[in-house]
């Protein structure tokens, strides 16, 4: 008989119903589960679920009778995979759930910060339109997205759907190619550097990986020519974050908005948090995910992991 455990359920949120998967199994779930007590938490198990909760080689070491883990989310980052692989444990994830979750949210953050949401909420607070005696306060710029052009980094899942969206907008869409490498695969797909030459928006939709562990630092900021909003709803490790700021105060970029740091929650001393005055930068705290919609979707697809990989038939294997 199966033995599960899910050792960071309150991710999920109360309103979301987990099916049981209909095998034999034993069942155990905690809300969230700290670092040091993973092992003790997992030991028993044969499957576990985690969402963000980390995985890493030295902790599989401690869990000989772990067969499956089915990752609560499409980021596998938080679990070394190849370390999975190499004892014999199969990674399923989550797929496709947040085709309209997160390209909304991608969306709402590019309007508040093209149409300057946020500076126009804070003067109008201020009073400042009663001190402007006409029907308009002009103070602040706004632009439309129509006509403007959107690099979008990773052309899975979600990076299609920004896409759909961003082109009934009447934008111009550019997908990206491997940093460093010669793109290709059409004309709307461009190499990295001539994505941020032409951007006047960025958004990043890629998994965090060796690869793409700060793909934006210094030197990509340098090359925004058109000093676009940058748009990251996809993993904090993907930006060099001392570098988003000096870019953001010495105005390589016009905004930025974040949806997911390197460590979440983010420190009490994280660089991003001395932005939160700035009407420039909006910080969200990793909510693209998170519609009821979205988050029951998740909730189905691991309880049919589960149940697929119980069967002899593993579906969404992470390799
Ligand atoms: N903020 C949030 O709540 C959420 C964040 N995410 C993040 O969004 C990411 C993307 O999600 P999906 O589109 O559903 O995944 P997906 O797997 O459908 O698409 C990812 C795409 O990135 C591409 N890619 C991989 N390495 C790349 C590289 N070095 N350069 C450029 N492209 C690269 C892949 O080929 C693939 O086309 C996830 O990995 C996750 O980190 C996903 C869901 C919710
Ligand atoms: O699905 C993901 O990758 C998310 O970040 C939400 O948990």
């Amino acid at each position: 008989m199966d033995r599960i455990a899910f050792l960071d359920h309150d991710t999920m949120g109360a309103d979301i119903a987990l099916r049981r998967p209909a095998i034999p199994h034993d069942w155990v779930q905690h809300g969230r589960t700290a670092p040091a007590d993973i092992v003790e938490r997992a030991r028993d198990a044969t499957i576990l679920i985690v969402n963000k909760v980390p995985l890493g080689a030295g902790t599989l070491d401690r869990l000989p009778d772990l067969r499956f883990v089915a990752v609560a989310a499409t980021g596998t980052d938080n679990v070394d995979v190849a370390a999975c692989r190499a004892r014999g444990i199969a990674v399923s994830n989550v797929r496709a759930y947040a085709v309209h979750t997160v390209p909304e949210h991608v969306f709402a953050l590019m309007l508040a910060l093209r149409r300057s949401l946020p500076a126009y909420r804070q003067s109008v607070a201020a009073g400042a339109w009663q001190d402007g005696g006409q029907f308009t306060l002009l103070t602040h710029p706004i632009r439309d997205l129509h006509g403007s052009t959107l690099g979008i980094v990773g052309r899975g899942a979600i990076g299609q759907a920004v896409a759909g969206i961003a082109r009934a907008f009447g934008m111009r869409v550019l997908f990206a190619g491997r940093k460093g490498e010669e793109a290709a695969g059409g004309p709307d797909h461009v190499p990295f550097d001539a994505v941020l030459a032409e951007s006047d928006v960025l958004s990043l939709h890629c998994p965090l990986t060796p690869a793409t562990r700060h793909l934006l630092g210094e030197p990509e900021f340098a090359r925004m020519a058109r000093r676009p909003l940058v748009i990251n709803t996809s993993r904090g490790g993907l930006i060099d974050d001392m570098a988003l700021v000096r870019a953001l105060e010495g105005g390589l970029i016009s905004g930025a908005a974040v949806d997911a740091t390197a460590v979440e929650p983010p420190p009490p001393d994280h660089p991003f948090l001395r932005l939160a005055g700035r009407t420039d930068f909006l910080l969200t705290p990793h909510i693209g995910w998170a519609s009821a919609e979205a988050r029951q979707a998740v909730a189905d697809q691991v309880t049919a992991c589960i149940e697929a990989f119980a069967a002899g038939r593993p579906i969404n294997l992470v390799t």
